[in-house]
């Protein structure tokens, strides 16, 4: 019974995604005021902070990293790009998948223009922020594919899909807790992704604390599995990670714009057991 009702939680919640809209979605959460560089305690320089220095700290190496659940961002590879030569964006939809190759093509016509993000990354390596343009080229020289992914499912990539080995090193970003309806898919799905990852491998895990919808689009209410820090510790270690370090962000008042009910942000490094 209970597995009954998990497949119907997450047959609903794919149902949910089909009215996702990647340009409003940019649009409520990666430009102004939750994407302001100009502000001291905005969660942008947070998250690209710590991103930045989980990835170059020493202990993260290797040749693969993944994005499990990319949608239609990059600021979660934007310092990973520099560490790993091989880079893989995965995204559950073709219309996300559409909005990074039209990004890494650099055709124009992209619903976001992510060259703030570039440069306060270049600014954070020690770089000058017109370093961007080179930024972007290595971005678009590492970034080898960009495929179809299911937390859900046990083996949430095609076969073959990556080595046999698996990835060295998985990001994901506001994925797991915004795809789960409750919090056993939100752990299952943890373990799932743990199989891309080898043995001692590095997951660097972003997420929302105490969130329990958002809005996928004009009127497109996406439910959330709220969650606590004890309880991404639980899932964490039930999934077969030990944790290295936890980190939580809580945003401003003027920051909860309507667009969701997130309290705060949790930032994870956890390795593979
Ligand atoms: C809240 S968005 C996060 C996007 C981006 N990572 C970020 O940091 O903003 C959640 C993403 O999960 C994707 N998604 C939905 N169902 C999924 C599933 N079953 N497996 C993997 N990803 C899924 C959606 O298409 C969407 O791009
Ligand atoms: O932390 S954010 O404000 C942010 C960014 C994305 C999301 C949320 C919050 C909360 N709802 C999530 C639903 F899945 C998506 N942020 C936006 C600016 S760039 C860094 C991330």
């Amino acid at each position: 019974m209970a597995e009954k009702r998990a497949e119907d939680g997450v047959a609903a919640m794919a149902a949910c995604y089909q009215r996702f809209d990647p340009a409003a979605y940019l649009q409520y959460n990666y430009t102004p005021p939750r994407a302001d560089f100009q502000r001291q305690d905005s969660i942008v320089p947070w998250k690209l902070a710590r991103l930045h220095r989980a990835f170059t700290e020493g202990d993260v190496s290797g040749e693969l990293l993944i994005d499990i659940g990319s949608g239609p961002t990059l600021y979660q590879v934007l310092s990973g790009c520099e560490v790993f030569n091989q880079v893989l964006l995965t995204d559950f939809l073709e219309v996300n998948r559409q909005e990074l190759r039209r990004w890494l093509k650099d055709e124009g016509g992209c619903k976001l223009d992510w060259t703030p993000y570039l440069q306060y990354v270049c600014k954070l390596e020690g770089r000058r922020p017109s370093a961007w343009t080179e930024k972007a080229a290595n971005l678009r020289k590492v970034v080898k594919d960009i495929l179809p992914i299911d937390v859900h499912c046990p083996q949430p990539m095609a076969p073959g899909a990556i080595p046999p080995a698996g990835a060295d090193c998985l990001v994901s970003c506001f994925c797991l807790e915004s795809v789960s309806p409750d919090l056993l898919s939100f752990t299952r799905a943890l373990g799932h992704i743990g199989k891309l990852l080898r043995a001692g491998g590095h997951l660097l895990l972003i997420g929302a604390l105490g969130e329990s919808y958002y809005l996928g689009g004009p009127g497109v209410k996406i439910p959330v599995v709220p969650l606590n820090e004890a309880q991404v510790c639980a899932s964490l270690k039930e999934s077969g990670y030990t944790l290295i370090r936890l980190e939580v962000y809580t945003l401003p008042q003027d920051m909860r714009v309507g667009v969701d009910d997130v309290t705060g942000v949790f930032f994870v490094k956890a390795k593979k057991d």
